[in-house]
């Protein structure tokens, strides 16, 4: 059966291939979608791309998550560094036993001194930084390894 995954993106991820293209790369959320959608098909994973920059649009995914036991893949973007809303929402999935994986496109610890703390780190499965787009691939890698144990 192929099993269902959420990958979530915060605010201003919708801006990728405009915002910064020298630290989150040249390419958008569209091409983003087609990737994680293809690297999932390959894993036996049916991958779901969302963005939002409502941290209670996010938060709800969260609970909805937990409700249909979806595993997750989330880059919070900003609401990494603040929300705690979004970090207990997230320890919600992992303390029902399913995997959140933290990405993130650039390496926030190489970055401004507010980005060197995330509030999700802690609650989640496992983090993936620095590594563009690719650190998708190995999120949903990580996620299809956590479902076959
Ligand atoms: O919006 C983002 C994107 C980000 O999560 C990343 O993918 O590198 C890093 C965050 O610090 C920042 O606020």
């Amino acid at each position: 059966m192929t099993r269902k995954v959420i990958v979530v993106n915060g605010p201003n991820l919708g801006r990728l291939g405009v915002r910064e293209p020298d630290v989150y790369g040249h390419q958008d959320l569209e091409t983003l979608r087609r990737d994680c959608t293809a690297w999932g098909r390959e894993l036996g994973l049916d991958v779901e791309v969302r963005q939002t920059d409502d941290e209670a649009e996010m938060i709800g995914w969260m609970h909805r998550a937990v409700d249909e036991r979806t595993p997750v893949v989330m880059n919070p973007a900003a609401f990494t560094h603040y929300s705690y809303g979004l970090s207990d929402a997230a320890h919600m999935v992992t303390d029902a036993g399913l995997p959140l994986m933290e990405v993130h496109i650039s390496n926030p610890s190489a970055r401004d001194a507010f980005r060197k703390y995330s509030v999700i780190s802690p609650v989640a499965t496992g983090t993936i930084t620095g590594m563009g787009f690719y650190g998708y691939r190995l999120a949903l890698e990580a996620v299809a390894h956590l479902l076959e144990q």
